[in-house]
C-alpha cells in the first residue's frame, strides 16, 4: 500500500496519527503476562506470546480510531526468533483490521544487502513466487545516510508492489544536531538529505507524494517547517509527539496547507496509557483508545484534514 492508501485511511478516520507498537514485556498488563507465563513458562516464548496478545488487544481497541500502526523491530528482535515471528503475526493481524503497517526497521546498507532487506520486509509472496519475502509491511523506515544506492533497492520494490518508505532526514533525538545540523555546502546536512529524498522519490501519486517519504522529528519544529517548504512532494513521518515532548502546535508544520502529507507517531503515550489510570491494567484497551482519541483531537486543533 502506497502513500495514496495511507492518505485515504487518514481522511477516512479523520486522524493523521499512527500508534507505535514498541512493546516491552513490562508494558504488558499483569493479567496477560501472568497467563502467558503460566502457559509457556517465564521464557522468551512466554514473553513473545504476551507481547502478541497485548498488540492484538491494542489493535482491536484502536483500529477504528487510527489509520496505521508502527511496530518497531528492536522490541521484537530482543525476543529472538520468537519475537520476529510475533512481528510477522502482528503485521498480518493489523492487515486483518484494515490498518496500514509501517515496519520501523531503520535499515541502511550497500545495494545488494538493501535489496535483500527490501524483499524480506516489503515482499510478502513467500517461497515459489518471484519475490522471496516474509513480513509484507506496507512501508519501512530507512537510514539513508549511506547514500542513494542504499535506498534505491527499496524504491524498486515499492514501485513494483505499490509500497513506500520513510528515510531519516531530521531525527527527534537530542543528539540529532551533532551531525544533521552541521554545515554542508550552502546549507546543513539535514537539508542536503531532505533535497536528496525529495529527488529520489520520482513520480508522484494521486495526492502528490512520491513513494520516498521522510522522517522529521516533532521535537524540532523549526526544521520541520523548513523541510515542509523544501520538500513539497514528500510525505512525512513525525515521531516525538508525547513521550519525547513534541506538541500538536509543533507538528502542525509537517502538514501541507490542505492538511495532507504527514502522519504523527506516538508509542509509549498510547501503549502505556493504562499505567496512568491507577488501575491494574485490565483497562489497557480503553486507556489506549482514550489516549489515541485525545491525541487526534489535540492535533485537530491545529490541522484541518477535511
Ligand atoms: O523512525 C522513527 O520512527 C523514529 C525516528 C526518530 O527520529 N525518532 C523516533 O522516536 N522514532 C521512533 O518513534 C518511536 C517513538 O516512541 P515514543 O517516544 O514512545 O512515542 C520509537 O519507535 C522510535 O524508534
Amino acid at each position: 500500500m502506497s502513500f495514496d492508501t495511507l492518505q485515504e485511511k487518514i481522511i477516512a478516520r479523520k486522524n493523521p496519527t499512527v500508534a507505535g507498537l514498541d512493546p516491552k514485556p513490562e508494558y504488558v498488563p499483569a493479567h496477560i503476562l501472568k497467563d502467558c507465563y503460566a502457559r509457556y513458562g517465564e521464557t522468551l516464548e512466554g514473553a513473545a506470546e504476551a507481547v502478541y496478545r497485548f498488540n492484538c488487544g491494542l489493535m482491536d481497541a484502536l483500529c477504528d480510531v487510527v489509520p496505521a500502526v508502527k511496530p518497531q523491530a528492536a522490541y521484537y528482535e530482543r525476543l529472538g526468533w520468537r519475537g520476529m515471528e510475533v512481528m510477522e503475526r502482528t503485521i498480518a493481524y493489523a492487515h486483518g483490521k484494515g490498518l496500514f503497517v509501517i515496519a520501523d526497521i531503520k535499515r541502511g546498507d550497500i545495494g545488494s544487502t538493501a535489496s535483500a532487506y527490501a524483499d524480506g520486509w516489503l515482499g510478502g509472496a513467500g517461497v515459489g513466487k518471484e519475490r522471496l519475502g516474509s513480513f509484507n509491511a506496507d512501508c519501512v523506515t530507512l537510514n539513508g545516510y549511506m547514500g542513494s544506492d542504499s535506498v534505491n533497492p527499496f524504491l524498486d520494490v515499492c514501485r513494483a508492489e505499490d509500497k513506500c518508505v520513510f528515510v531519516l532526514v531530521k531525527t527527534s533525538n537530542p543528539g540529532s544536531g551533532e551531525l544533521q545540523n552541521v554545515a554542508a555546502g550552502d546549507g546543513l546536512v539535514y537539508q542536503v538529505m531532505g533535497d536528496l529524498v525529495e529527488k529520489l522519490g520520482g513520480a508522484v501519486g494521486r495526492y502528490g507524494f512520491t513513494p520516498c517519504g521522510a522522517v522529521t522529528g516533532a521535537t524540532y519544529p523549526a526544521e520541520l517547517k523548513d523541510l515542509r517548504a523544501r520538500m513539497p512532494r514528500t510525505f512525512f513521518l513525525v515521531p516525538g509527539y508525547g513521550a519525547q515532548g513534541g506538541t500538536a502546535e509543533d507538528v502542525q508544520h509537517a502538514f501541507t496547507r490542505d492538511g495532507r502529507g504527514a502522519i504523527v507517531n506516538a508509542s509509549r503515550s498510547i501503549m502505556c496509557a493504562w499505567q496512568k489510570t491507577g488501575r491494574d491494567g485490565t483497562d489497557y484497551q480503553e486507556a489506549a483508545r482514550s489516549a489515541a482519541i485525545a491525541m487526534r483531537d489535540d492535533i485537530g486543533r491545529f490541522v484541518n484534514i477535511g
